[in-house]
């Protein structure tokens, strides 16, 4: 992405710009872990970088051709997006929603085959789905639907995914079971994973590089360069949370 400033504009109202002059370039086969403080822009830089949110202006190029110039269909086979915040629980059961991450890739008549069956059913046992299938994700709790989702975009097989908070719902053991997964599809399938997350003390100890967005120069650095940097030292304007850098925690003081 080239310049990109990224917002919202609706009919009628005034644009609103969310974040300014965004410029990063994917390395295939990274862990990217997306930080900031509520409200800086996170959510909508991932739908602006899937299209779902057009940017305000900018250059957004995928393999060298303009985002918006993707069918919609060729876009699905390239990049798949889990916004699990907000999003209701589909009403279909677990099987159905791991099978619609088929869909980019089936024929005209959109029937699933073999190598589909395979995918679903390799996915549904790598995320322990198993027992889960039959089940409706009405009936599912919150850290068992995250897991669903990151199925179904697992599915899909894309060179990208991008995750809003994957990891959100779940507690301490599927926290750093996801996250170990996420780092083992970049690392065994060369899959480019952009994920938002509250939880730098993770995003530290998993992730390749780590976007910043501030407000500001929105800075891309590798964990190590960003606590040499002294920038989690001054991450937080309250006296009383301090980053203790040998231990890569934030401390109360
Ligand atoms: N559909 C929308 N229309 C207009 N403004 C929006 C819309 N969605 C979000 N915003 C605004 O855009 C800004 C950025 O919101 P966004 O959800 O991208 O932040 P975020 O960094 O993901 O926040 P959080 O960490 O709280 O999830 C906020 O000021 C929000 O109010």
């Amino acid at each position: 992405m080239q310049n990109l400033n990224i917002g919202y504009s609706g009919k009628g109202k005034s644009s609103i710009t969310v974040a300014k002059n965004l410029n990063h370039q994917f390395k295939s086969g990274e862990l990217l872990a997306l930080v900031g403080v509520n409200g800086i822009g996170k959510s909508t830089l991932i739908k602006t970088l899937t299209g779902l949110n057009p940017a305000l202006s900018g250059e957004l190029r995928l393999y060298g051709q303009e985002l918006s110039a993707y069918s919609n269909a060729k876009r699905a086979q390239l990049i798949s997006l889990v916004l699990t915040r907000k999003n209701a629980a589909p009403n279909l059961l677990v099987k159905e929603v791991l099978a619609l991450g088929r869909q980019p890739h089936l024929n005209w008549w959109g029937q699933l085959q073999g190598e589909d069956h395979r995918i679903i059913q390799e996915v549904s046992s790598l995320l322990s789905l198993d027992r889960l299938l039959e089940k409706n994700c009405t009936e599912l709790s919150d850290g068992q639907l995250q897991k669903v989702l990151l199925g179904r975009a697992i599915v899909q097989d894309t060179p990208l995914i991008l995750l809003d908070e994957p990891t959100t719902h779940l507690d301490l053991e599927h926290k750093a079971e996801l996250l170990r997964l996420l780092k083992q599809l970049c690392r065994e399938k060369g899959k480019t994973i952009l994920y938002s997350t509250h939880d730098i003390e993770w995003a530290l100890e998993i992730s390749d590089r780590i976007w910043f967005m501030d407000g500001k120069d929105n800075p891309v650095f590798t964990p190590e360069e960003g606590i040499a940097s002294g920038l989690f030292d001054r991450l937080f304007s309250r006296e009383f949370l301090q980053f203790d850098r040998q231990n890569r925690r934030f401390k109360l003081q």
